[in-house]
């Protein structure tokens, strides 16, 4: 390799940031590099070419054709229909995915579990998992479907984006927008985590209404990367595009990270869930889970969503005479959840760091029979209580999801699933209602 950026191989330690949320920024990894005044020079600064999306050394058209990677991926889903997918109201869940033995990169190991709509129609989203254990090489990913937001459950990615170097730990979430070339590295060998795509729009703050002007995720905590640049031969590089959940590969002779400066507000960028700053109840009743969205994806439709990043961090519970863990519920959005660490305050067993579960448009779900009857033998007696060490999270969607068949008949599905629900009993006393009705 060439002429690279001094510190390429401490370049993820210590990593600087720019930061806020939605805004124009610019950085140059070579101070000058930026072309002033226009975008479009007859000559950039240093020889550069720019490029929309990018300023680079040499434009990223300079590639072969593309063909289909071989050998195929297949469980990369971006229209959902019934060649690649079913539909079940069942309440779904899954055991943690064991992380392969075999050589699996972020590209390999990743499948879809569910999703709606196309990308091809741009508007749906995709929900995907992946186990992989080593670093993408020589390669970079495309996605021309839509926009990533990652969540690794177990081990760091250290991403080199186009703009950039993020580095995400487990409790951190990226957002790869649509058409960024990425590579993806795991420093820490196996490593696991969720992926939400969405098709047709982009990631925003949520309105705050009534709480006004702080809570919830400040934009300030968003980071994204500063420029960043590799220079040299990279002799059988492969640019993978998705498209159209297809994976289709071009050879190139160097690295797409030849940017050597940016500006604009459509960048990748990573935010760190413990800064959330959550909103609850303060004295009675069980807030719906959207007053902890970290981030939105709208539709047409105002305060609809196509889908919302909702989590469920460590809290104080103070409600008084209330049921408090999660209410039994049936409602218009499909819930998918997944739990980063630790446990979750509806489920005593059964859901674990790692897991999912699925509980679809009107499907109804709840806290299990354990969590039931401890909470009610603890009664009205509950004094203020901190949830510690749990950080779950939801992709919430208005769109009905289908469920892709190697997720469906996976050997990580729990089929008991039910069972934590079957134990639930009346407690109903109708002599007690007699009796009190013939008082009246
Ligand atoms: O179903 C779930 O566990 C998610 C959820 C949590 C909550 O606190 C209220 C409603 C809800 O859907
Ligand atoms: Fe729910």
């Amino acid at each position: 390799m060439a002429a690279q950026n001094d510190q390429l191989d401490s370049s993820f330690n210590d990593l600087d940031y720019l930061s806020g949320f939605g805004n124009s920024l610019e950085s140059e990894a070579i101070a000058g590099a930026l072309p002033r005044g226009q975008n479009s020079p007859l000559l950039c600064p240093y020889g550069l070419y720019a490029e929309q999306i990018s300023g680079t050394i040499k434009p990223s058209v300079t590639h072969e054709p593309f063909a289909p990677r071989s050998p195929s991926h297949g469980k990369l889903v971006s229209e959902f229909n019934d060649s690649n997918s079913v539909t079940t109201p069942t309440q779904l869940r899954w055991r943690p995915v064991d992380i392969p033995d075999r050589p699996t990169d972020f590209i390999d190991g990743l499948f879809t579990v569910c999703g709606a709509g196309s990308s091809f129609l741009r508007h749906g989203y995709a929900i995907h998992m992946y186990t992989a254990n080593k670093s993408m090489e020589n390669c970079a990913l495309c996605n021309a479907d839509g926009d990533f937001l990652i969540v690794p459950q177990k081990g760091r990615l250290w991403i080199t984006t186009e703009c950039g170097k993020l580095h995400v730990s487990p409790g951190e979430i990226a957002v790869l927008p649509q058409g960024f070339r990425f590579s993806v590295e795991m420093p820490d060998g196996p490593s696991r985590g969720y992926v939400a795509e969405i098709f047709g729009t982009h990631f925003q703050l949520p309105d705050l209404g009534p709480i006004g002007a702080n809570g919830l995720a400040a934009s300030r905590d968003f980071l994204v990367p500063k420029a960043w640049f590799e220079d040299g031969m990279r002799p059988g590089y492969t640019i993978v595009q998705k498209y159209g959940g297809e994976l289709f590969t071009a050879k190139q002779d160097f690295s797409p990270f030849n940017v050597v400066a940016w500006h604009g507000n459509y960048a990748p960028y990573k935010y760190d869930l413990s800064k959330f700053c959550p909103y609850n109840t303060v004295l009675v009743d069980h807030s719906d889970p959207s007053i902890n969205t970290v981030l939105t994806a709208p539709t047409d439709k105002p305060g609809v969503a196509l889908l919302d990043f909702v989590i469920f961090p460590p809290r104080w519970l103070v409600a008084e005479h209330t049921f408090r863990p999660p209410y039994y519920h049936r409602n218009c959005m499909s819930e998918f959840m997944g739990l980063i660490y630790g446990g979750y305050e509806a489920k005593a067993d059964g859901f674990l760091p790692g897991g999912a579960s699925l509980h679809s448009c009107m499907t109804p779900h709840g806290p299990d029979t354990k969590t039931y009857e401890a909470t009610i033998a603890l009664g009205d007696e509950a004094k203020p209580h901190k949830i510690t060490n749990t950080m779950a999270f939801m992709f919430e969607s208005c769109l009905m999801p289908r469920i892709c068949l190697w997720a469906l008949n996976s050997p990580f599905r729990d089929h008991d699933y039910y069972q934590c629900w079957i134990g639930l009993k009346s407690h109903f006393k109708l002599e007690d209602a007699a009796v009190q009705n013939a008082q009246i």
